[in-house]
């Protein structure tokens, strides 16, 4: 443990993430006041890691805030949704004026804006911020994505710095993300990120098995030389590492866990943001419809009877030129989906979300689940173009990416290997690259139907035909 920060925080919430980063508080030498409804949980969390630094316990909302000095800082870590509400409520007549509440939950962003003016209206400071880590980062350093104003951010910055990850760069990865909800709505884009990588991932798996033939220990092995790549190391490559390599008796573990994948939200949140935004993220969109279309045994069970339409052969190919083929086509698919992500948080202006996007490239380069040697580059990216859109991150695909996706995506087509987020990661960089998409089609049969007009390429104006020769 640290030594005595002078800085007290509560936590309400015992749970994966509350325990974790109370811990953590507490291990930065911060006074840690926890509560949580449930009081066996608090007592468990006691009993367990009481000793491990000051921490108070308290069997009420009213005790906790007692508990603490003012002005008083209380992240809330419940459960997302009406749980906040609930304990926002129970909060609100108990503090005093220049208390701050910090929700760390995946809250969706109108929530944080309602519950922001809710808590404004009464004179007290509310915050919403993002938490990324799961249970490891919690306990070591979290990326967190804090939204609101200065004003209150600096109300609790010694809190949270101290917390956070080392962004690699001598830094923290916390920083004030924008004003409002901001910082929910950039976690809720990190999370529709992660959905997309984690999709590729997956595919990627079902490809390197099901098309190319490769047994467990040779796939293995590529996703170890894409981990071990330093250009490409991460997070999720490094988890995906370790869950190759668990077996249960002869048989790796991920061969006895059932093919459907849940979700909570926050990914299809993103692919709604990104639709209402006008903003295109196919890949975060097909990752989210991969999980539901998962969960739909009863169409599977009725698609099962033409399955035999597609070719079931394997295709035979050399494990050496397949993992730089792989490594090149992951970095390409990586980068679409980032560039998407960043589209969104760009888009985000319109909804009153100005957020600091070289701050969230930096905040992302630790703690977070998304965390990827590849914010590296394109952060330098960003500093060389001075272009701070995910326009200038186009630059970062190679040739070699570009070929290894198609690749991939023909062999996948040919021998009937299902790659709905991978086929839609080629198709959105196809349309990125090409010089003339066939909206021309689009624009003539709109005009035809409900003279909806169209522009020319030959000459300024809007025009309308009747198109019946
Ligand atoms: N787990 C993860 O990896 C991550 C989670 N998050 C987010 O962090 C937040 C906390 O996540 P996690 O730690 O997994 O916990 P859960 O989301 O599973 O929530 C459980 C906690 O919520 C409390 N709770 C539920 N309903 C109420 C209520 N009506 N009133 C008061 N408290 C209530 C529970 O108390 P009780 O014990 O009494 O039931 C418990 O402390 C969520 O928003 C989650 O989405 C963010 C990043 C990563
Ligand atoms: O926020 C997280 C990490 O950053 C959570 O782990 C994430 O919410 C998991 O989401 P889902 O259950 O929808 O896969």
């Amino acid at each position: 443990m640290s030594s005595k920060s002078n800085v007290s925080l509560g936590v309400i919430g015992l749970s994966v993430m509350g325990s974790n980063l109370a811990r953590n508080a507490a291990s930065r030498g911060h006074h840690v006041v926890v509560y949580n409804r449930t009081t066996a949980v608090t007592e468990k969390f006691m009993a367990d890691h009481g000793a491990d630094g000051e921490f108070v316990a308290t069997k009420t909302l009213n005790e906790l805030v007692e508990a603490l000095p003012a002005p008083r800082v209380v992240l809330v870590m419940v459960k997302a949704g009406n749980p906040v509400d609930a304990v926002l409520n129970g909060l609100k007549p108990l503090l005093t004026p220049g208390d701050v509440v910090v929700d760390g939950g995946n809250t969706y962003y109108p929530d944080t804006v309602r519950r922001f003016e809710d808590y404004q209206a009464a004179g007290l400071h509310f915050m919403g911020m993002g938490v990324s880590g799961g249970e490891e980062g919690a306990l070591h350093g979290p990326s967190m994505m804090p939204g609101g104003s200065d004003k209150v951010w600096h109300l609790v910055k010694a809190v949270f710095e101290p917390m956070a990850a080392d962004d690699k760069l001598g830094g923290k990865c916390v920083a004030l993300t924008g004003p409002s909800a901001s910082g929910h709505f950039v976690k809720m884009v990190h999370n529709g990120i992660e959905y997309a990588i984690m999709q590729i991932i997956a595919e990627l798996y079902d490809i390197l098995k099901s098309t190319y033939g490769l047994t467990h220990a040779d796939l293995t092995a590529v996703f170890h030389a894409l981990r071990d790549d330093p250009a490409l190391s991460s997070f999720l490559l490094d988890i995906t590492g370790d869950v190759l390599e668990v077996y249960e008796g002869e048989a790796p573990l991920i061969d006895f866990i059932i093919d459907q994948s849940e979700q909570k939200g926050t990914g299809r949140w993103t692919a709604e943001t990104a639709l209402q935004l006008g903003v295109a993220a196919p890949s975060i969109m097909a990752a989210v419809a991969a999980r539901s279309q998962s969960g739909d045994l009863a169409l599977r069970k009725k698609g099962e009877t033409i399955r035999p339409v597609a070719p079931k052969q394997t295709k035979k190919v050399d494990l050496k030129q397949l993992i730089e083929s792989t490594k090149a086509a992951y970095q390409t698919m990586v980068i679409l989906s980032y560039i998407q992500g960043f589209e969104i948080i760009l888009a985000g202006k319109s909804l009153g979300f100005t957020v600091d996007l070289p701050e969230v490239a930096r905040i992302w380069r630790g703690g977070c689940i998304i965390q990827s040697a590849l914010l590296g580059p394109i952060t330098e990216t960003f500093k060389a173009t001075g272009d701070w859109t995910g326009k200038s991150l186009v630059s970062l695909i190679t040739q070699s990416g570009v070929t290894g996706l198609r690749q991939l995506v023909a062999d996948a087509a040919v021998t009937g290997t299902p790659a709905l987020c991978i086929m839609s990661t080629l198709g959105y960089m196809e349309q990125m690259v090409a010089t003339r998409l066939p909206q021309n089609i689009v624009q003539a049969l709109r005009d035809d139907f409900g003279a909806h007009t169209y522009r020319r390429v030959d000459k300024e104006g809007v025009f309308h035909t009747h198109w019946k020769a």
